[in-house]
């Protein structure tokens, strides 16, 4: 599963090629490299022995990378993804080497999903993978470019030169222990390949940029696809660049597995591997308790040279139920959320009999429910007595109390505790309470609960009341202007859908919304007489949508590649938001808003600066009256709100004002992936409106009853996925 298919008119078929490339390079380099090794029989032996190690372990892939998901599934390793929500943040000036930073990243990556698992989970893996690819030139580091601007940057200070690329690998074997504590061992090394570029003139370089391929690799190019075009000449390892060193890697397993190197006990002697590469990387490092900083025999990264025999290191943590939830705490700083054992929303996957590669988590899983993945299955099993198991007690515990969740983070965000320790950090539940016009007692519940959530932490402080700041999910979703607050939708949540909740029960005998029994209003249309007839609901519902289109516009305007559109109409565009991220996105590209005149009247007040005159707005019924003429139709969260019938009327009013060529991008959370979060949204917009959520193939068949295909559809890690079709 990706995260994110870059697909596009052209570039979606570069990330198709790309992608097929990616198959083709990689299983011919593959198959060079496996032909290369059983030349030698030696090295074939060394090879397949250690993946087959490996089978009836549950192994993670730490990282959202697709090529080394294929990397490694190519090479016939059975693993689950795990992406790590460690930050690339470390301050590069830190390390004496560029390779030194590779190399803690990985680590990082890598424990932080070591640690966050047995809590996310229920189960502990085996062995999590962890890697960092980075390319080193003229001093600097180069990692993955931030926008166009960046990867021209970045591609410019490349062109002519060599340069290197390192991929930092971290392997970490996790050992349960009898005491429910899990031991971590470390293995670390890094690989770097020299790639020579040649001369790039500023029509390739726009060229290739605008491609999209540049933007999730390290350096702005990606040698698997049409950035093998820019490349002169490769020394060393081809898939290191690519992202995962796999013959080095192959190496250190059998350092592992086959020369000593693993030991699930405490006392394992560091030089107890003998190690053959010139990079590995020997660590140690220990750690004794959840509690206890990790302490490191030498400072971070800085013993590649000095140390020839494979690292190791160990870390304790205790276990949930070894640590009460509320006591658990972070551990090193480094890791923003997986402090939290609150584990409701979180889109857990049970790992299968046959462990089928799955990403099983996203960067804003927790407590928003964003991530994709097979819903979660209770693994209840009875032991002898018939005893529950402890993580199904939790589980179904965790279930229960999901309301009881959300209304805490609903009430600590109305009573604006986020945005008072985002100003004050280090306040105590007493000087909170003053502030917040609360009790002490009330309070003090509160801020333990949140910091249970994941969403505050506290620290102790001797004889006297904890302190409490925001955790890293509070300061970047829960503040009132961070860019990306989710306030206006938690608002909206609290008190709207969480009424319509409160008769759920109805919802699903009467197949309708509840608006009439939870605020007494009859409804014709939901939208009219429920959203937008009084000025503080409108203004709410407003605020609620315009937070969810900043936060997921960006991953919709990039889905496809749209640059060829000149034009588009953003049908129920509501605050502009979606269209200013669109505009963002494509410089030739303007944008009219086309929503109720109700709306539109109060959408300046969402933008009070208006700085970008590609957008505008036209007041009018997307029911009734004629559409603005545009290239591209956007609709993005509409048809979920609209039985079929009126999607038909919709859809018939874009095919006519649409010629050939023109297309309708939807936006909307899919069904496919049986996720709880798109199958919860689907309840809501039972309770909420006269629509539903809608299957891939659904979208595909509406659209094609109004002659549209070519249809694609990219799921974003992001809320909603990006659906595209073409009028024939
Ligand atoms: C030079 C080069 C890099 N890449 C990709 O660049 C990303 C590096 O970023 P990272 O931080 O190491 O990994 P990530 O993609 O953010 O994933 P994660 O492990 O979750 O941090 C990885 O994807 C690599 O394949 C290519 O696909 N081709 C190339 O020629």
């Amino acid at each position: 599963m990706r995260r994110h298919h870059v697909t596009s008119r052209r570039s979606s078929q570069s990330q198709a090629a790309d992608s097929d490339r990616v198959s083709l390079l990689i299983s011919a380099v593959a198959k060079r490299t496996l032909q290369g090794s059983l030349e030698d029989e030696k090295a074939a032996m060394v090879l397949n022995p250690v993946i087959s190690k490996l089978a009836g372990k549950l192994v993670v892939l730490a990282s959202a990378s697709p090529r080394r998901l294929e990397i490694l599934r190519n090479a016939g390793l059975r693993f689950e993804v795990v992406p790590s929500w460690f930050k690339e943040t470390l301050d590069k000036s830190l390390f004496k080497a560029p390779h030194e930073y590779a190399m803690e990243t990985a680590k990082q990556k890598a424990l932080e999903v070591a640690r966050r698992m047995p809590f996310k989970h229920l189960k502990t893996p085996d062995i999590v993978i962890g890697a960092d690819t980075i390319v080193a030139v003229d001093g600097m580091i180069l990692e993955k470019p931030v926008d166009k601007h960046d990867a021209y940057r970045m591609l410019s200070s490349l062109s002519g030169k060599s340069h290197s690329v390192f991929t930092g690998v971290a392997i970490v074997l996790c050992h349960e222990k009898e005491n429910d504590e899990v031991d971590y061992q470390l293995f670390d090394f890094y690989e770097e390949t020299k790639v020579k570029f040649a001369d790039l003139s500023e029509n390739m370089l726009w060229e290739y940029i605008n491609s999209g391929e540049p933007m999730d690799k390290a350096g702005g190019y990606g040698i698997q696809a049409l950035g093998g075009m820019l490349v002169e000449y490769v020394h060393g390892d081809f898939l290191n660049v690519v992202g995962f060193p796999l013959n080095h890697f192959c190496k250190q397993l059998d350092l592992i597995y086959n020369h000593g190197a693993f030991s699930s006990e405490q006392e394992t002697s560091p030089g107890s591997a003998s190690h053959n590469g010139t990079h590995a990387s020997p660590t140690i490092l220990t750690q004794s308790s959840p509690n206890a900083p990790a302490q490191s025999s030498h400072s971070n990264g800085s013993s590649a040279k000095h140390n020839p025999s494979a690292s190791q290191t160990h870390h304790t943590q205790s276990s949930p139920s070894a640590s009460p939830v509320h006591k658990v705490k972070k551990n090193d700083g480094e890791s923003e959320v997986g402090e939290s054992s609150w584990t409701l929303v979180n889109s857990l996957s049970k790992h299968t009999d046959d462990r089928q590669a799955e990403v099983i988590d996203s960067e804003n899983a927790a407590l928003l429910m964003t991530s994709r993945g097979p819903a979660m299955e209770l693994n209840v099993t009875e032991h002898e007595g018939g005893e529950p198991r402890k993580e199904d007690l939790q589980r179904i515990t965790e279930l229960m109390d999901g309301f009881k969740a959300s209304k805490a983070l609903f009430t600590a965000s109305k009573m604006c505790v986020f945005d008072l320790l985002q100003s004050r950090p280090g306040l105590n539940a007493a000087q909170v309470a003053e502030e917040i016009k609360a009790s002490v007692k009330g309070t003090e519940c509160l801020l333990e609960a949140c910091v249970s959530l994941g969403l505050l932490r506290s620290k102790e402080r001797k004889c006297q009341k904890p302190v409490y700041e925001n955790a890293g999910l509070a300061s970047r979703f829960l503040l009132s202007d961070a860019p990306f607050s989710l306030q206006g939708y938690i608002q909206h949540c609290d008190k709207t859908v969480w009424p319509l909740f409160s008769h759920l029960e109805d919802a699903v005998r009467e197949g309708s919304n509840q608006h009439e029994k939870a605020f007494g209003k009859k409804s014709k249309d939901v939208f009219q007489d429920t959203f937008y007839n009084s000025l503080d609901v409108k203004l709410r519902f407003m605020n609620a949508m315009h937070s969810i289109a900043k936060v997921t516009g960006k991953a919709v305007a990039t889905a496809f590649d749209l640059s060829s559109f000149k034009t588009a109409c953003d049908l129920g565009g509501c605050t502009g938001a979606m269209a200013y991220e669109f505009t963002k996105s494509y410089p030739g590209l303007s944008v009219t808003v086309f929503d109720l005149p109700a709306v539109v009247e109060m959408s300046e007040h969402f933008h009070p600066l208006r700085t970008d005159n590609r957008v505008s707005f036209v007041a009018g019924d997307f029911f009734k009256d004629d559409l603005p003429k545009a290239d591209l139709y956007i609709l993005a969260r509409i048809l979920h709100d609209w039985p079929d019938e009126k999607v038909h009327v919709l859809l018939s009013k874009v095919a006519d004002a649409c010629t050939p060529g023109c297309a309708v991008l939807i936006a909307e959370t899919m069904l496919d992936g049986r996720t709880p979060y798109s199958a919860l949204q689907s309840l809501n917009m039972l309770a909420q409106t006269e629509g539903t959520e809608r299957t891939e193939s659904q979208y595909a068949d509406l659209l094609s009853k109004h002659g549209f295909g070519n249809t694609r559809v990219v799921h974003t890690t992001n809320f909603l996925d990006a659906f595209i079709g073409i009028k024939l």
